[in-house]
């Protein structure tokens, strides 16, 4: 009988005395783990992950390191599994004893007396080995899952705090892909890596151990072939690492397409574009098969490289045991043990080896998602600041505000262009390793609207960038609770940066921003969000009901409340006419609501938030004409007593404005009643209608 040297007597055996099979890196022999390539971002918005020239172990190394702090709270199970691991090897390393002693005293003697006492031993160590293996991979599985889990919801949690320009820059679709496959690569090295190379390296040293105490020279012998194995790993693992990256990324542009795709559909059938899609998928498909039968033909390849070094090892052994043998130094047992051992070694040997490609290949994963953390929020709350005692009645006032996006270059910058990319680059150091220790997420310098949203490899956001001029130049004004603050110019002018600056989505460059006299940044993030609200240009729709879309302006608000800000809103009564009345459900998207529609459920919730400061981004845009005197007089109701900063094009409320602020080019050009603008004949009353405009205020 030959021994077992392979795979599949290696199961056969295993199969008589179980050994664990904790989730491997590899899931199955030629399946190399996921790819992707550093092309960066199909888009190119932003930049591109580590250097691929850079040492993969220390990529590797690095990124290990970051994420191993998310394993905290679950090491003791780690450690647990690795016993169990250890325990299942050494019961494997029984049985193969065992094995030889039945071969030499019931096989080959023909006796059946001399088969129960070891048969009984076998089959005891297989029930323990089998018992400690479900105990040992129920718990790996566990561990990695309750892991990945954790580790999607710490990604998830950074990027719902990033700028908005971080959205702006990434395709939504590949941002998908990085939270969940990427994720899981990352297990693959986190967990299952630990794990599995606990199993590698005790079994190795097991039966390793085991195979010395039978034959020390034929075990030597063997043993000095191992490193063939490691340098077969290493030959593949670079090219390998490329497959994986470039799937990788290839799965998100996929992604990204089909999501962009569905996204427009109108677009897509109203302008014929049906083989523009359909071409930009398969471009992208194509790429992602290139990538994948390359990274299934090298690991197929190192497979087979590998068989074909475990034959000749074999060959070499059954060689010279067949010597031995003939010489009378060697039993047919012994030799039958020392090939299942062989036949047992040669797997851990192999994973060991293996083991690298497949960090190499998660490490391509691990680098996607560093590039997330590395992205910085461009605000952070203040560090230990309570909300203030006093009242917040809405006073806003902006002084001598200027402020740019993060990643634009302004001319005068340019010549600084390198200085953001060395304060990017300690930026990130300090980032990724921390953040995860630690739930902050601060970095100096991140709210200086400059040096934010990097990645990994010191490439910056400025990289590459048309310079433009700031959004906004020395801005001053103030707005009082009660007053309308009318903010209009021409496109491009500024004016909604002024929207994102007042909630703090971003901190302005240079200047302050004060409610009631306190600096923004001084408040608590949530605290200041909870008393400016917010209407953005796009209607904002959460999955869910009307009612829950209506409640979140205030969690816990009742039924009544509800109803009250519905009817103040003008939308009560459409709402009632549906057939499912507030449990209609809405998604983002939705067909269930007209614009004008949607819009007043808006204003329901943000008249429900009832918050001292409001800020109406284009509030009518998008609506026709009907659509926006229907919600005109809910926007007054909504407006009344508060501060409200009125960003519009659409100048039919501009009468009523207390004051009306003109950005033009990102300054203030100017500012009055609409009566004294349109006399001055600037810039305003080009935009309100020039000559004919004036002639009627003055008449
Ligand atoms: N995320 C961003 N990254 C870089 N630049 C931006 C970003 N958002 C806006 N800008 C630039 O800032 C300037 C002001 O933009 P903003 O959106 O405030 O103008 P706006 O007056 O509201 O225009 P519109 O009336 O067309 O909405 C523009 O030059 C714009 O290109």
């Amino acid at each position: 009988m030959v021994p077992p040297y392979d795979d599949q007597p290696t199961v056969r055996l295993r199969a008589i005395a179980p050994a664990p099979k904790f989730p491997a890196p590899n899931p199955a022999p030629n399946a190399v783990p996921e790819f992707t390539e550093d092309k960066g971002d199909a888009d190119g918005a932003e930049t591109v992950g580590a250097a691929p020239h850079a040492g993969i172990s220390k990529n590797a190394w690095h990124a290990f390191r970051t994420f191993w702090p998310l394993s905290k709270g679950d090491r003791r199970w780690l450690v647990l599994i690795c016993l169990c691991v250890v325990i299942a090897a050494l019961a494997e390393t029984g049985a193969v004893l065992l094995f030889g002693e039945l071969t030499d005293h019931a096989l080959k003697e023909g006796s059946v007396s001399a088969f129960w006492g070891p048969a009984g031993k076998w089959l005891a160590m297989a029930t323990f080995g089998a018992l400690i293996g479900y105990i040992g991979n129920s718990a790996a599985v566990w561990v990695a899952e309750r892991f990945v889990m954790r580790l999607r919801a710490r990604i998830f949690s950074h990027v719902q705090v990033l700028p908005p320009h971080f959205f702006q820059r990434h395709r939504q679709g590949d941002l998908v892909t990085r939270l969940t496959g990427d994720v899981e690569a990352i297990e693959q090295m986190v967990v299952s890596g630990v794990v599995q190379t606990v199993s590698a390296l005790f079994s190795t040293v097991f039966f390793f151990g085991a195979a010395l105490m039978l034959r020390w020279d034929l075990a030597l012998a063997t043993f000095a072939l191992a490193p063939l194995f490691w340098l077969a790993a290493r030959q593949f693992a670079s090219r390998i690492r490329t497959a994986a990256r470039q799937e990788r990324v290839a799965d998100g542009a996929i992604t990204s397409v089909v999501e962009e795709s569905l996204g427009n559909v109108v677009l897509t059938q109203a302008y014929n574009r049906r083989r523009d899609e359909e071409k930009r998928l398969h471009t992208e498909a194509r790429a992602w098969m290139r990538a994948s039968v390359r990274g299934n033909r090298l690991s197929e390849m190192y497979e087979q490289v590998v068989q074909v070094m475990e034959t000749v090892c074999v060959l070499t052994i059954i060689g010279l045991g067949a010597w031995e043998i003939s010489e009378g130094r060697m039993t047919l047992g012994q030799l039958l043990s020392f090939a299942a051992f062989l036949g047992y070694l040669f797997p851990p040997i192999r994973q060991l080896g293996q083991l690298g490609l497949t960090v190499t290949a998660a490490t391509a994963g691990a680098e996607r998602l560093l590039e997330i953390l590395a992205a910085r929020p461009a605000v952070t709350d203040p560090p230990r600041v309570a909300p203030p005692d006093q009242e917040i009645y809405g006073v806003v006032e902006f002084e001598r505000v200027s402020f740019q996006y993060p990643g634009t270059v302004t001319d005068t910058d340019l010549g600084t262009v390198t200085d953001l990319g060395a304060a990017t680059d300690t930026d990130l150091g300090a980032a990724t390793d921390t953040d995860l220790g630690t739930a902050t997420d601060t970095v100096p310098g991140a709210a200086t609207g400059t040096a934010t949203g990097t990645a990994p490899g010191g490439s910056t956001e400025a990289a590459g960038h048309v310079p433009v001029r700031p959004a906004l130049r020395d801005v001053s004004f103030t707005a009082r609770p009660g007053e309308l603050v009318l903010i209009t110019g021409p496109s491009g002018a500024g004016k909604s940066t002024v929207a994102k600056l007042l909630p703090r989505f971003y901190d302005p460059g240079a200047g302050d921003i004060r409610l009631d006299g306190i600096p923004l940044d001084a408040l608590p993030l949530e605290f200041l969000r909870e008393r400016v609200t917010l209407l953005p240009q796009e209607t904002l729709v959460l999955h869910g009901t009307i009612r829950e879309n209506i409640a979140c302006g205030r969690p816990g608000a009742t039924d009544d409340e509800i109803f009250r800000a519905a009817r103040d809103a003008a939308a009560h009564d459409f709402v009632n006419a549906l057939p499912d009345g507030y449990d209609t459900h809405l998604a983002p998207g939705t067909a269930q609501l007209s614009g004008g529609q949607l819009q007043r459920v808006a204003i329901a919730r943000a008249l429900l938030r009832d918050s001292p400061v409001l800020v109406l981004d284009e509030p009518t845009a998008g609506l026709d004409a009907l659509a926006a005197r229907q919600v005109i007089a809910p926007l007054r109701r909504l407006m009344s007593g508060r501060t409200t900063l009125l960003i519009t094009h659409d100048l039919h409320l501009a009468p009523d404005a207390d004051r009306i602020l003109v950005l033009d080019h990102g300054r203030l050009a100017e500012s009055g009643r609409h009566e004294e603008l349109l006399v001055r004949g600037g810039t305003y009353s080009r935009l309100h209608g020039n000559g004919a405009a004036r002639q009627l205020a003055t008449s």
